[in-house]
């Protein structure tokens, strides 16, 4: 279970990013962070992993209080917190293999990790991992020879390696087209599902976020402004988030696709 209580970010520049934001994301919950841009859904997700420091409030997970960690205890908590980005963040002159097995470097002692030797129990995990995400043909690739959805699934499997007790998930589908983004949201929600494993995703897509979570928050200039289920996301709700706009279609768009995905009978 992860805790937020009163967390407040104002950055240097004197810009509040967040405002007193309370949240509680259970166990397996898979939870949508929208707002227009600079609503301060990044930072939200940075602060969690302390990535950016929070100015005030608690962040706590499974009952640690990752807020007053120092340094040392600090790393190792961030272990257990898999990140998945927009731009992927692989090392594109590794092979797949590698930027998978990267995931483990904060758990493998100083001079494996300098040379990147791996225990086999890794290397097994990192090939079941490959498998579930449809690339245990590519183990060997360059990073940089894959695909964009290609480069998101050794992402995923990336942090997921870390054995991780939260995903923090920043935009996952900002550079793909609209059926690879799809996939990976659905591959995103079933690994979390399989794993009963809380996530936080920052979507600017409404439409696909309503499609595979249960739960949207909506933050606007850092406040959360809506928590609940997508279904209950109407359209003045949209218009308090976003400001005006026409919702309807954005909201038909969503009927429209998920009866052709059921039609199709579409996989990821
Ligand atoms: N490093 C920083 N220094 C100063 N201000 C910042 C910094 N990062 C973000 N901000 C400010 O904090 C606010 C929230 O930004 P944040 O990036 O968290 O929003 P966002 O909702 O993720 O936006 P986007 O969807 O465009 O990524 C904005 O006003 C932004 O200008």
């Amino acid at each position: 279970m992860l805790h937020l209580n009163k967390l407040t970010k104002q950055y240097a520049t004197g810009d509040k990013a967040l405002t007193s934001v309370e949240l509680e994301i259970p166990k397996g919950q898979v939870v949508a962070l929208i707002g227009p841009s600079g609503a301060g859904k990044s930072t939200l997700i940075r602060c969690i992993n302390r990535l950016v420091e929070p100015t005030s409030g608690t962040v706590t997970l499974n009952g640690k209080e990752l807020t007053k960690l120092g340094s040392g205890a600090l790393r190792q908590a961030r272990r257990r917190m898999g990140m998945i980005f927009q731009e992927y963040a692989l090392v594109e002159r590794l092979t797949v293999m590698e930027n998978v097995l990267s995931g483990r470097l904060g758990y493998v002692g100083f001079w494996r990790s300098f040379f990147r030797i791996y225990p086999q129990s890794d290397v097994d995990e990192a090939f079941r991992l490959l498998e579930r995400v449809g690339l245990d043909h590519m183990a060997d690739k360059r990073a940089d020879e894959l695909s964009g959805g290609q480069r998101q699934r050794v992402g995923i499997a990336r942090a997921l390696i870390q054995d991780p007790e939260l995903l923090l998930v920043d935009e996952p589908t900002a550079s793909l087209d609209p059926k690879t983004s799809r996939q990976i949201m659905r591959l995103i929600c079933e690994l979390c599902a399989e794993r009963d494993l809380a996530a936080i995703i920052n979507i600017h897509d409404v439409a696909l976020a309503q499609m595979f979570v249960q739960r949207v928050v909506g933050l606007r200039f850092g406040e959360i402004v809506y928590d609940g289920p997508p279904d209950q996301l109407k359209p003045e709700t949209l218009t308090e988030i976003y400001g005006e706009e026409d919702w309807e279609a954005t909201i038909e768009k969503i009927d429209d696709e998920e009866l052709d995905e059921a039609e199709q009978g579409a996989v990821a």
